[in-house]
């Protein structure tokens, strides 16, 4: 398909909105020189001058328009409207000293001219709009002769005043619309600063949260707070397998347990349908739920902001997306630096800490012990008894299972805050941070009362189950005993020795 471009022609006719100045002011403007050119030809017939007055006040006529049009194709529109205003104060003085200065017109055409500028540009303006209306009277009184007749008629007097009163209605009209315009602004654009600031918040808590469901959380409770006339939830859902929700979380919607289960399975059955925003249901409340997906923009799930609004309108939607956005983004980062973290920090066939974590939680350790040396940190050596044996009778995926089944024993006997790492091969660690040699002990304690000795199914590679008892070497050790950094060295030394033990009471039975 082949778009046109429209032609130089064309586009150089295409005239621009000017500004809102520019529109307020032309129905005023139009009214006030009618009625200026209504009074000339009163007075024209009144004195018997006929055309004499009444054909360069047919000029007035044409003002109102060149003013606008001066407008519209002006590069500044405001600015040109500024000086139609000024135009407005010079032309009004002329025309003043042309009726010969009566007095009702002199007046009221004045003081208007003066409160427009002032209107628009306070006492600084005024005071130029009134020079050039005064210079224009006078220079024309300079120019053709001073005549004053301030009085006409008691019928003029009544057509200007009556004048006046509707030109000042009609301003006032003008200014209500101009007030409603910027009352309707600043409500748009308290709104934007709440979308704002809640697209700032999401960022900020996509930084902190340590996880999906404290992110997903806090992120909703923060919409909520910037957007407490609306309900918000998050569901992600397996992409292939929907019907599992994997995160939801939500602020301000009162779900029971049971409406989010029916809510989850709402959505899985929607899954198909491409982005945008879908009316769900009406609530007993009379408000209505809609969900926006996030389809395309997440890797592994299928996620939905459903939000509780009364209606849906265009700005809702458009915001709903902003949000969908943000919120799908920072779901993905968390999503990645969390893969990224465990990636780094764990081990691969365990998924026990790694040896690197281990080391850097141990310095830290040692630093704590530096700093304020009556909090004591123990370490727990293990290692397995007989994998190389499993391994080359059995092969290493055998073995494999072997270190596999130790580690979930191990991590049983741990307590939270305790470093449980693979330090090596077939070699675990526990590091307690604050504690002295009393926690290993109890450890220790439980591996030889709940793991030593205790009976565990591997499988071979040709399908049959081999069992294998469990034997570890234990060596502990604390900061309370030897300096901090030599303690790894003293559990190692004391796990060796045990090993050693062992191997000879093995050798003796
Ligand atoms: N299956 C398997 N074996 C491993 C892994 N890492 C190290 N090993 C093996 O573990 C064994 C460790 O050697 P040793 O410490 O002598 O093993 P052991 O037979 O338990 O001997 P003791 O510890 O002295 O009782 C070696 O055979 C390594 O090849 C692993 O990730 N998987």
């Amino acid at each position: 398909m082949s778009v046109s471009k429209p032609s130089t022609a064309r586009a150089k006719l295409t005239l621009k909105r000017p500004h809102r100045l520019a529109l307020a002011t032309l129905p005023p403007r139009a009214f006030a020189f009618c009625h200026t050119f209504g009074l000339t030809v009163w007075i024209a017939l009144a004195e018997g001058s006929g055309w004499r007055l009444i054909l360069p006040g047919l000029l007035l006529l044409l003002w109102p328009a060149v003013a606008y049009a001066h407008a519209v194709l002006a590069r500044d529109s405001k600015r040109a409207e500024f000086r139609n205003l000024y135009f407005d104060s010079l032309l009004f003085g002329i025309w003043c000293g042309v009726l010969d200065y009566y007095l009702w017109a002199t007046l009221f055409i004045g003081l208007a001219c003066f409160m427009n500028n002032m209107v628009v540009g306070g006492l600084r303006r005024m005071a130029v709009s009134f020079a050039l209306f005064a210079g224009g009277a006078l220079g024309w009184g300079v120019l053709a002769g001073f005549e004053f007749r301030p009085y006409v008629s008691m019928g003029l007097d009544i057509y200007q005043v009556s004048g006046a009163v509707i030109y000042l209605l009609a301003l006032a009209y003008v200014m209500n619309g101009q007030n409603r315009k910027i009352g309707r602004s600043i409500t748009e654009i308290q709104y934007q600063n709440r979308v704002f600031h809640a697209l700032l918040d999401l960022g900020m808590v996509a930084n902190r949260a340590p996880n999906i469901n404290s992110l997903l959380d806090d992120a909703l409770r923060h919409l909520h707070a910037d957007f407490p006339e609306y309900g918000f939830a998050v569901f992600l859902q397996e992409r292939q397998r929907p019907e599992v929700t994997r995160y939801a979380a939500e602020a301000g919607l009162r779900l029971s347990l049971e409406d989010e289960r029916r809510l989850g399975s709402r959505l899985a059955r929607l899954h198909e349908q491409d982005g945008g925003t879908l009316k769900l249901n009406e609530r007993s409340d009379g408000e209505q739920l809609y969900a926006t997906s996030m389809a395309g923009r997440l890797s592994l799930y299928e996620g939905w902001l459903v939000v509780r609004a009364p209606r849906l309108d265009a700005a809702l939607e458009r915001v709903l997306t902003l949000f969908v956005d943000q919120l799908a983004a920072a779901t993905e980062n968390k999503l990645l630096h969390l893969a990224l973290q465990r990636a780094a920090e764990r081990d691969g066939l365990t998924g026990l800490y790694n040896r690197g974590f281990f080391e850097s939680a141990l310095q830290q350790s040692i630093q704590g012990k530096m700093q304020q040396p009556g909090i004591d940190f123990a370490v727990l050596m293990m290692d397995v008894d007989g994998l190389k044996e499993i391994n080359d009778q059995y092969g290493h995926l055998v073995g494999d299972q072997l270190i596999t089944t130790v580690a979930e024993r191990l991590q049983l006997q741990c307590r939270e805050g305790d470093i449980l790492a693979r330090y090596g091969g077939d070699e675990f660690v526990i590091l307690f941070p604050s504690a002295d040699l009393s926690a290993p002990a109890r450890v220790g304690d439980l591996i030889r009362t709940h793991l030593e000795g205790q009976h565990c199914v591997l499988a071979t590679t040709e399908g049959e189950g081999i069992e294998v008892a469990l034997r570890l070497s234990l060596g502990s050790a604390s900061s309370s005993e030897v300096p901090a950094q030599a303690v790894l060295t003293l559990a190692d030394n004391r796990m060796y020795d045990d090993k050693t033990q062992r191997r000879k009471s093995s050798v003796l039975n």
